[in-house]
Order: C-alpha cells, then sequence, then structure tokens
C-alpha cells in the first residue's frame, strides 16, 4: 500500500490564498547548518505547528519568518509580498513585515495595565486615539479580558498574562502570528486548557497563525497541519491525524506517539500489505519504504491499537508479561518479547503471565 504521507505534499485540499511561502531556506550560525533549503507553505487562516526535537531548528526559522534572522539562502513571501531573497539581497526588517509576535515570557510591561500594554502597538502606528480605544476594547473582549483591562499584568494569572499577550499580538491585525512556544510558561494542567482556549481563539479570529512547541500533543491540538522538523529540513507536512496515521518515516512514528518499536525481519509483499518476521511470528501490515533505515525493518505497535488476542489467531504476538499497573481508567501492561519491551493497555486486569496480542494490518506500521 502506498502512503500518502510525503514531505512536502500537504494532505488538506485548500484553495485559500497563500500567506506564507517559503522556498529552499537556508541558515548557517557558528559554521553549522541549521536550515536546509526548506520549503514551506502556508494558507492564510491556517494554524501551523513546527515540532521537532531539541535543535531541529524550528526558533531559527521562526526568527527567520520574523526577520529577527537573517537566513543566508532561499526566499520568503509574506501575503504575496516577498520579505527575504537571498539573490536579490533582499531582507525586510522585522517591522515592516507586519506580523504579530507573542513570545514564550509574556513580556508585558509590569508598570503599564492590560489595555495599555495591548494599546502599545497602536499608539506606535499612531492610531488616533479614539479608534485606539475601541480596537483594545474589542480584542480584550474578543479574548475574555474585558474585565480586566485595568489590571496590571502582576495582578493575573498565568493564562490570563498569556491572553494578554495574545491580545497584543491580535491588535494590530496582523497578516501572520508567530507563537514561540506560547503555552510553556503554563503548568501541566492549565496547558491543557490553555491549548482548546488557543485553538478557539485563532480560530474565531480567522488570523494565520505558526507557533513552536516541543510538544506533540500540543502540536496535534492545536494545529490545522504539523511541520516536523529534522536537521533543518522539513521531513513532514500533514494534518495532524495523518502524521499520526500515516508517518513518511520511522523517525516521524517514534517521535509522533511514543509507539512501540520492535525488531522484525524479511520484509515481503502480501497483497497491498506487507508480511515481516517478528522472532518467529509471521505479522501483516502497512509497509513503508524507509531508506534511512539502510536495509534494516522495524515494526510500530501503537499502544490503543494493540488488542487482546487468542493463541494461533493471525497478526497475534505472544509475550511474556512482566509488570502490570493500575491508571485509573486503564491497567497499563509491560510485556517482553526477545528481551524487547512493549507496552500496552486494556480496561481490565490481566492475570496470565502469558499474554497474547493481536494487532489489527492496517494499524501495523512496517518501516523497511
Ligand atoms: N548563534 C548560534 N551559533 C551557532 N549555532 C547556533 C546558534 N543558535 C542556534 N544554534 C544551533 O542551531 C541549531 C538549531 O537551533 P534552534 O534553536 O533553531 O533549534 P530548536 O529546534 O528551536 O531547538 P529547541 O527546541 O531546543 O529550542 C541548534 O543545534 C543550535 O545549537
Amino acid at each position: 500500500m502506498t502512503l500518502t504521507a510525503s514531505a512536502q505534499t500537504p494532505s488538506m485540499p485548500v484553495a485559500r490564498p497563500v500567506a506564507l511561502e517559503i522556498q529552499n531556506l537556508g541558515k548557517r550560525l557558528g559554521g553549522n547548518t541549521i536550515l536546509d533549503g526548506l520549503n514551506l507553505q502556508v494558507h492564510e487562516g491556517e494554524i501551523v505547528a513546527l515540532l521537532g526535537p531539541s535543535g531541529s531548528g524550528k526558533t531559527t526559522l521562526l526568527r527567520c519568518i520574523s526577520g529577527l534572522e537573517a537566513p543566508d539562502a532561499g526566499t520568503l513571501t509574506i501575503a504575496g509580498r516577498e520579505m527575504y531573497n537571498a539573490g536579490r539581497r533582499l531582507n525586510v526588517p522585522p517591522e515592516g513585515r507586519n506580523l504579530g509576535l507573542v513570545f514564550q515570557s509574556y513580556a508585558l510591561w509590569p508598570h503599564r495595565t492590560v489595555a495599555q500594554n495591548v494599546a502599545f502597538g497602536l499608539e506606535q502606528r499612531r492610531v488616533p486615539k479614539a479608534e485606539l480605544t475601541e480596537r483594545v476594547q474589542a480584542v480584550l473582549d474578543q479574548l475574555g479580558l474585558g474585565a480586566l483591562a485595568g489590571r496590571y499584568p502582576g495582578q493575573l494569572s498565568g493564562g490570563q498574562q498569556q491572553r494578554v499577550s495574545l491580545a497584543r499580538a491580535f491588535v494590530t491585525e496582523p497578516s501572520v502570528l508567530l507563537l514561540d512556544e506560547p503555552l510553556s510558561n503554563l503548568d501541566a494542567k492549565l496547558r491543557e486548557h490553555a491549548r482548546v482556549w488557543l485553538r478557539e481563539a485563532l480560530n474565531a479570529s480567522g488570523k494565520t497563525a505558526i507557533f513552536v512547541t516541543h510538544d506533540q500533543s500540543e502540536a496535534m491540538a492545536v494545529a490545522d497541519r504539523v511541520a516536523i522538523l529534522r536537521g533543518g529540513r522539513l521531513t513532514q507536512y500533514d494534518a495532524p491525524e495523518q502524521v499520526y496515521a500515516h508517518p513518511n518515516s520511522l523517525f516521524v512514528a517514534d517521535f509522533i506517539g511514543n509507539p512501540n518499536i520492535l525488531e522484525a525481519s524479511n520484509p515481503r509483499p502480501d497483497g497491498h500489505l506487507t508480511r515481516v518476521d517478528v522472532y518467529g511470528t509471521s505479522l501483516v501490515g502497512v509497509g513503508v519504504p524507509d531508506p534511512e533505515l539502510n536495509g534494516q525493518t522495524r515494526v510500530v505497535l501503537r499502544q490503543e491499537a494493540l488488542l487482546p488476542g487468542a493463541p494461533g489467531q493471525p497478526n497475534t504476538l505472544s509475550a511474556r508479561r512482566v509488570s502490570s499497573v493500575f491508571l485509573g481508567p486503564v491497567w497499563e501492561h509491560w510485556v517482553e518479547i526477545h528481551g524487547q519491551r512493549l507496552r500496552f493497555h486494556t480496561p481490565g486486569r490481566l492475570t496470565d503471565e502469558q499474554v497474547h496480542i493481536h494487532i489489527p494490518a492496517n494499524q501495523l506500521l512496517i518501516f523497511y
């Protein structure tokens, strides 16, 4: 079966105009290649997450889009206007790009009220007082901050401060919003609420937004499309469901969703699927060629795809149960197959030491 996921092919048929177009962007720092011929296209109103391991170039890419960092190759166009072109030596400074920036540290002025913080960008643009007051109030109301206009940042919770920094970016009507780890200062519980709120607020505003995150669940919860970076390149760019169900490499499969990965051997076609051997057990699944594996084979088993099986049932692994822990909603079991550990969940307790785990063929990913 041929998978549809690919590095640069969007899965969403979008007719909307392009808000950001990046072609062959390159950046070197201290003798190292940080961005390596990177291409990215974002449509108007789309929310895109830049996700990748530490050092993959997410922040550098965001800084190049903002103009805070100058790339050294390629082109970058925002809302139809070329902002950077290496060949033409064009590099529009940040203030000429009409962007809204939201940083990890909210960077609010402590001695200005919420309304004054939000008004700052409009004051700089010399917006008349009456219009300024109206626009600030409208944005504060839109983001549920209307009642807090007269407070100082020190009198707000972390989540409220984050909303103020977003309001400050919204108010200037930017072509594109850039958010650098926007929720990372919030504690875990607040973050879960904040990501739903952030998605709702961005959707309601209709703004194009690009945000950097380390957190794959945050990327999937908030974004329309997830751009996965690796070594300064875009390795997959797709809707969250697509990235999750159809990763185009073992790297992406491993990075998203913390799955079980087992060694396998002898990949061979089986109808439109692929068959492999996992320690003497023959399994059939969806084959994905991955040149980086250099002839090795790996199977990826997502925990939620694993079901209790029976001896002799096709696509079923037999394993020794090593431990089980009760997590509340489910039991988590750790089993061993030839020294390799595998984790899966069941709604109820398991008592047998030998367990049989069934994997539906369409949920088993085989990288070879
Ligand atoms: N001024 C610099 N000089 C040399 N190398 C740099 C410089 N700034 C960043 N780098 C390197 O560039 C690479 C990419 O950094 P960048 O901050 O863009 O990655 P990131 O994906 O945002 O990482 P993180 O998730 O850790 O913030 C890293 O290897 C980093 O060490």
